[in-house]
């Protein structure tokens, strides 16, 4: 479980984040909201890539202010730009990184690289050049990358933005099918028309928290 407890974030002496207490339970949960209301401020709160000015966030009890460390391997986290987290020139190359950093022996790394490449129908892209693939390929490569690490929660911030529509469909799919709890960030509203919860952001508040068909509906009609 996620408890987001009193959360104010700020950015010198802009607030993004104001108050807010959260428990993430559901299995698929996704924040919406519009430009620049704290959705990707709150994203990378979940796995302690970004601190709160006040408050705490705990992640099955653990304070991401004390265990930075535990908690990036519990909360896999992935960019709207696959460029972003892909570090090496070769495709297999940057699934092992993750992996050699958590000292996974090499048969183990060897069989995982196996395993994900063929979940996403890339084994032919094992020796690759990373800088070379298509863009939803990247994404699957960096979504691979957080996976293979073995993460209990995935975080994804806006995964599905800089993809086009086949693609799109792609990750989409990828994403469906995660068996870890996911929280997403998008602005893509039909990624999200099957989650268990949508939270939606206004200006760093919580404006809605409900189901998608009451949560969705909202917000456009609050942006109108
Ligand atoms: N590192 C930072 N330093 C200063 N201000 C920041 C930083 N990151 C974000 N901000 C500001 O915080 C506010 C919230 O940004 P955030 O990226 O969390 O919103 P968002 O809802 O994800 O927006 P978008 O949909 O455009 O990605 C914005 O005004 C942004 O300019």
């Amino acid at each position: 479980m996620i408890e987001i407890k009193n959360v104010t974030l700020s950015y010198g002496d802009r607030t993004v984040l104001r108050d807010i207490s959260l428990a993430l339970s559901e299995h698929r949960i996704a924040i919406i909201g519009a430009n620049g209301s704290g959705k990707s401020s709150f994203a990378r709160l979940l796995n302690g890539l970004v601190l709160p000015t006040t408050g705490d966030v705990l992640i099955d009890g653990q304070n991401t202010r004390t265990h930075g460390k535990d908690i990036r391997q519990k909360v896999g986290f992935v960019f709207q730009n696959p460029d972003n987290q892909i570090v090496f020139p070769v495709v297999e190359e940057d699934l092992a990184f993750g992996m050699k950093n958590l000292g996974f022996p090499k048969e183990d790394i060897r069989r995982k690289t196996d395993e994900i490449l063929a979940r996403y129908d890339m084994s032919d892209l094992r020796e690759h050049p990373a800088h070379l693939l298509s863009g939803g390929q990247k994404q699957l490569l960096a979504i691979s990358g957080v996976l293979v690490m073995e993460p209990a929660y995935i975080v994804l911030d806006e995964p599905t933005t800089l993809l086009d529509l086949r693609n799109k469909r792609r990750v989409t799919e990828a994403i469906h099918a995660l068996d870890q709890t996911v929280i997403l960030a998008s602005h893509d509203l039909d990624l999200l028309q099957d989650f268990d919860r949508v939270i939606v952001f206004d200006d760093g508040r919580i404006i809605a928290d409900d189901r998608p068909e009451n949560a969705i509906p909202y917000y456009i009609e609050s942006m109108s």
